[in-house]
């Protein structure tokens, strides 16, 4: 409405300039001018009003669109699975975020108000016109045909370029996101030569098809002017001829002409803004792209009674019954079947690419299984949701994961009541993480840090050391309070103290729980209830340290080579 008023405003400026040209001009009647400039005074009030409320409803919306999208686009990419990320670059990613979500925002809130009041104001001006004078209006509507030549066909140019270089643009952010976050090894090796040469190359790629762009956007907008100016001048001519012979008053022409103006200024800014919507209709198919990936795990609706009674009769927390599981083409698990009972604690060795990563993936089922089952308290897992599946196991990864935030937003992170807590400043939140943190022997060099539980840790934890990160990993474990632990054991060595107390906050973080741990320490294969032996995939024995170092050769020399 507000872009309809604002227009028509502008519009009736013409009938206004008109009235006072004939009428007050030609006919000197002094309070005839008075009122009309009045009049006018009034129709460019009305016309700022108007123009503020389509200004900032317009832009509102425009943010208003693209914080939707954003919201609606990350909640999607944190269901997608980590095959899909094997594939697509988060630098990429990032981008479609900030710039294709900008550029949606400024499009419908400046682009598009813009193209919407210029087609209100042309047909408003091209029925003026008609009103004013039917004869000229039929001269303009010759050029118009001449007009629409350029912008379909410069228009598709532009908007080929406008996707070409936002695709490159991501290039720019995925490059940005690996160099930055690696910094230490860029320059650790003097590779900053390379990756600045990589990145002038995606640079000038970006600056030539921008070049392109902008050349086919010049030419459309420059081409438009021309041909729509051009008509105007004839026009005007015709016109000019017109009042000499007196069939059309000066009033006439001036009004004419004004509409002419607005109705070529409006088709300029139409062809303006076309080659920004063309861009963002680049911008919205590359989000869509991500919108519609749907994750490739499915829950299975139907529930498994026979298995779930026989779990319940064995009482077993896990029942993996011969797992078969691959990547690609080769199998990467096969075959495997173990129990868990309630409490154990089972220690997974084997070399490096055995399989003892992916088992413990595909028990939080980051991958679909190809063959077998697992069951968890007697469920099988792909009859569980995602959710209540993954909410039975607390993980804690080799290399210990560290989000940009506050110490305490860190341990809570895996308890929603706990970050529900620390939301709503709960004390007893509070006093629940530092008690995790005294488990995992944390307590000590957080309470040192400037701000205690409130210190932030920098992104991926960089004002950390190893040792208290992995602190900081257990203490979270113990404050998300899951019965099943997966373990995958730090392979690097810390100093004593901070192995003597990465130990102890381990041991609080197994009591009483089921533990499966991914074992490179000797003491911890000792201390093992069971142990499982992984080779390419096969689980080639299992039982006690002591039983298997005395009866499975390779075993013992895995022990002897790699543990001890
Ligand atoms: N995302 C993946 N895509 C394709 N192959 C993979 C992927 N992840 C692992 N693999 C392959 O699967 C095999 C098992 O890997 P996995 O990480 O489970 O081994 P691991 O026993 O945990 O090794 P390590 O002790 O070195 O961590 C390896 O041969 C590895 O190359």
């Amino acid at each position: 409405m507000a872009l309809a008023i604002s227009a028509s405003t502008w519009l009736l400026l013409g009938q206004g300039i008109r009235h006072i040209v004939d009428s007050g001009f030609y006919e000197n009647d002094t309070e005839f001018l008075t009122q009309a400039l009045i009049a006018i005074l009034t129709i460019v009030i009305v016309g700022s009003i108007a123009t503020f409320v389509r200004f900032f409803y317009m832009v509102w919306l425009g943010e208003r669109v693209s914080a939707d999208i954003r919201k609606t686009l990350f909640n999607h990419l944190l269901t997608l699975t980590p095959r899909f990320y094997e594939t697509e670059r988060t630098g990429e990613i990032i981008s479609r975020f900030t710039s294709d979500t900008t550029l949606l925002q400024t499009v419908i809130g400046t682009s598009i108000s813009m193209a919407l009041r210029s087609s209100v104001t042309f047909i408003g001006a091209i029925i003026l016109m008609a009103v004013t004078s039917i004869q000229l209006t039929a001269y303009v509507f010759l050029a118009i045909p001449f007009i629409l030549v350029p912008v379909k066909v410069l228009g598709k140019k532009v908007r080929k370029y406008s996707k070409e270089s936002q695709d490159k643009v991501a290039n720019i952010g995925s490059i940005v996101d690996e160099s930055l976050h690696e910094l230490k090894t860029v320059q650790a090796f003097n590779a900053q030569h390379t990756l600045s040469s990589r990145f002038d190359d995606i640079t000038d790629a970006v600056m030539k098809s921008a070049s392109n762009r902008i050349k086919y956007r010049a030419m459309l907008i420059s081409g438009v002017m021309l041909i729509s100016m051009s008509a105007i001048i004839i026009v005007a001519w015709l016109g000019m001829l017109a009042v000499l012979n007196s069939a059309l008053s000066v009033g006439q022409l001036v009004a004419f002409m004004f509409y002419a103006v607005l109705a070529g200024g409006a088709i300029a800014t139409v062809s303006e803004v076309i080659g920004e919507i063309q861009k963002a209709a680049g911008a919205s198919e590359r989000i869509l792209e991500l919108l519609n990936t749907s994750p490739d795990i499915l829950v299975q609706t139907s529930t498994d009674v026979g298995n779930t009674k026989a779990a319940q009769k064995n009482k077993t927390i896990l029942s993996i019954k011969d797992l078969q599981f691959s990547y690609t083409d080769t199998l990467v698990i096969n075959g495997v079947t173990f129990d868990v009972y309630p409490g154990q604690k089972i220690a997974l060795v084997g070399e490096s690419g055995a399989g003892k990563s992916t088992i413990f993936d595909l028990l939080l089922r980051f991958y679909n299984i190809q063959n077998g089952e697992i069951l968890v308290n007697g469920s099988n897992h792909q009859h569980m949701s995602l959710a209540s599946l993954r909410e039975n196991f607390a993980l804690v990864p080799q290399d210990p994961v560290i989000f940009a935030g506050t110490v305490a937003e860190n341990i809570a992170f895996g308890n929603q009541g706990l970050v529900d807590g620390l939301h709503n400043e709960d004390t007893s939140a509070y006093t629940k993480i530092e008690a995790a943190a005294r488990l995992a022997y944390a307590h000590d060099f957080v309470s040192v840090l400037s701000d205690g539980y409130d210190s932030e840790l920098g992104e991926r934890g960089v004002k950390l050391s190893g040792g208290q990160k992995q602190r900081i990993a257990i203490a979270r474990a113990i404050a998300a309070d899951r019965p099943i632990l997966l373990l995958d054991e730090a392979t690097s060595a810390l100093d004593a103290k901070s192995e003597r107390e990465i130990k102890q906050g381990l041991d609080s973080l197994m009591k009483d729980k089921t533990t499966l741990i991914i074992a490179h320490r000797l003491s911890t294969v000792v201390n093992a209830d069971l142990i499982l032996v992984l080779d390419n995939g096969r689980l080639t024995a299992k039982g006690s340290h002591a039983e298997l170092y005395a009866s499975d050769a390779s075993y013992k020399e895995f022990v002897d080579l790699q543990l001890l």
